[in-house]
């Protein structure tokens, strides 16, 4: 066994308390093995944490990696119109080789902004997962089904490449694990998400779906099915415990207790729910349910960037508003949702950092002018720091940037191909 010593700073502990301590971790089991006084001291490898704070990685609960190369793309218009006219458009034009560029830039800028896990709804996911692989991340992956504007052979066949994926990608690595991701409650047909969900039951994989994101996609569904979505949603088969459902912005009191009732949990986005001005999802009413709650960023064309750091900004200041309470969605339930909140809605490792624990750390440097004086490191993390504050991220027990230097990807030829892949597509779609 070889170790990494992360020492010199104060350490985020599960209850969310903060505590000067070093951090002891098992490189090749990837596991943290003691947080404590000098508990790196003579550690194999050392990290210097000082003048920072040691947080559990980030974990983005949903988002669609490869669409970094529609960042800025289409923006300011609501979700139909921006799907139809503008993304759906361009993504019939990607290429395999573009999938993996996307999510290789995706991957560059999570490690740099301090995500360390994420969950990932998009196509040609063999692809995606080579990628995660490379970069050293965690992730849930899947293959988003669409069955409407299909021929049924063409919506079975989508199905099936969904289940495929959920079940032969799970073997690539052992920090990847899958999902049936079907697109959402209106953009999959009644008789495919049975199907699919049934079978997903069968591979014992859990299923990931947009849910109740936007009036205009809520108000025909009650008017077809005469129930909530998320009634309808129960009836095929969904809302197992580990199941994750992404927005959850127009739920009803019936729709929170059926969450809290099942153990789904909810996939907050709030940047993408403010842009696309799809709505407030009611976060703190669901936290006071006891559902579990978790953080994504969305897609970089709806955000537009993946910093978890500024999505638990907006998580904290939208819940705010949502509540017409000043008091709600606080510092430590933002931080939650970001980490321990967004790994158990994944059901990945990770998110609390204490012996036995996935070494899934970050380093977030604290000696800043926007981030002096340090009242509380908490409210920092929720408030204040940014992505460029990170300094260090540790995924699985391996360094996957030390002092900010990305040590798994080369990023100037990441960015580069990218920027050039995502000029062609464009071109294309046009
Ligand atoms: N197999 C499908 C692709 C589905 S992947 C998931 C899809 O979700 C789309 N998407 C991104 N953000 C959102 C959102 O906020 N709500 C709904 N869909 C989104 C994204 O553009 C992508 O097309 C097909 O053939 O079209
Ligand atoms: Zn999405």
């Amino acid at each position: 066994m070889t170790t990494l010593g992360i020492t010199d700073g104060r350490v985020l502990r599960p209850d969310l308390s903060v505590e000067e301590a070093d951090v002891l971790v098992d490189r090749e089991g990837g596991e943290v093995l003691d947080v404590g006084p000098d508990a790196g001291r003579d550690a194999d490898e050392r990290l210097d944490a000082s003048g920072g704070l040691v947080v559990p990685g980030l974990v983005n609960a949903h988002t669609h990696a490869a669409m970094t190369l529609l960042r800025g793309y289409a923006d300011d218009k609501p979700l139909e119109s921006w799907l139809r006219e503008d993304v759906w458009p361009a993504e019939a034009e990607l290429t395999l080789d573009d999938i993996a560029a996307g999510t290789r830039l995706a991957a560059l800028e999570m490690i740099r902004s301090g995500t360390t896990g994420f969950a990932d709804m998009y196509f040609h996911v063999p692809r995606v997962a080579e990628v995660v692989e490379t970069a050293g991340l965690r992730a849930r992956l899947g293959h988003g089904v669409v069955t409407v504007g299909k021929d049924e052979a063409a919506a079975w066949a989508d199905v099936e490449e969904s289940l495929d994926v959920a079940e032969t990608v799970r073997e690539t690595s052992d920090r990847i694990e899958t999902a049936f991701m079907p697109h959402s409650l209106t953009t999959v047909g009644e008789e495919y998400l049975r199907e699919g969900v049934a079978r997903a039951r069968d591979l014992d994989v859990p299923v990931h779906i947009h849910a109740n994101e936007t009036r205009g996609e809520v108000d025909p569904l009650v008017e077809e099915h005469g129930v909530r979505p998320l009634e309808y949603a129960r009836e095929v088969g969904l809302l197992e415990p580990e199941d994750f459902l992404a927005h959850g912005v127009h739920v009803d009191e019936t729709e929170v207790e059926l969450l809290a009732e099942t153990g789904a949990s909810v996939v907050h986005c709030p940047a993408s729910n403010m842009k696309l001005a799809s709505g407030m999802a009611p976060v703190q009413r669901l936290l006071d349910a006891g559902v579990g709650v978790g953080l994504g960023t969305d897609g970089a064309a709806s955000n537009n960037d993946l910093s978890l750091l500024g999505e638990l900004r907006d998580a904290a200041m939208l819940g705010k508003l949502a509540a017409d309470d000043a008091s709600a969605v606080a510092a430590p339930d933002a931080v939650r949702m970001a980490t321990a909140g967004s790994a158990d809605a994944l059901s990945l490792p990770g998110g609390r950092i204490a012996p036995g624990e996935a070494a899934d750390c970050i380093v977030v440097d604290l000696d800043a002018a926007h981030l002096t004086p340090v009242h509380d490191p908490v409210s920092h993390l929720a408030y204040a720091a940014a992505a460029s504050d990170v300094r260090h991220t540790v995924c699985d027990g391996r360094v996957l940037m030390r002092d900010r230097e990305v040590l798994t990807l080369d990023a100037d030829a990441v960015r580069a191909e990218a920027a050039d892949r995502a000029r062609d597509l464009v071109t294309r779609a046009n």
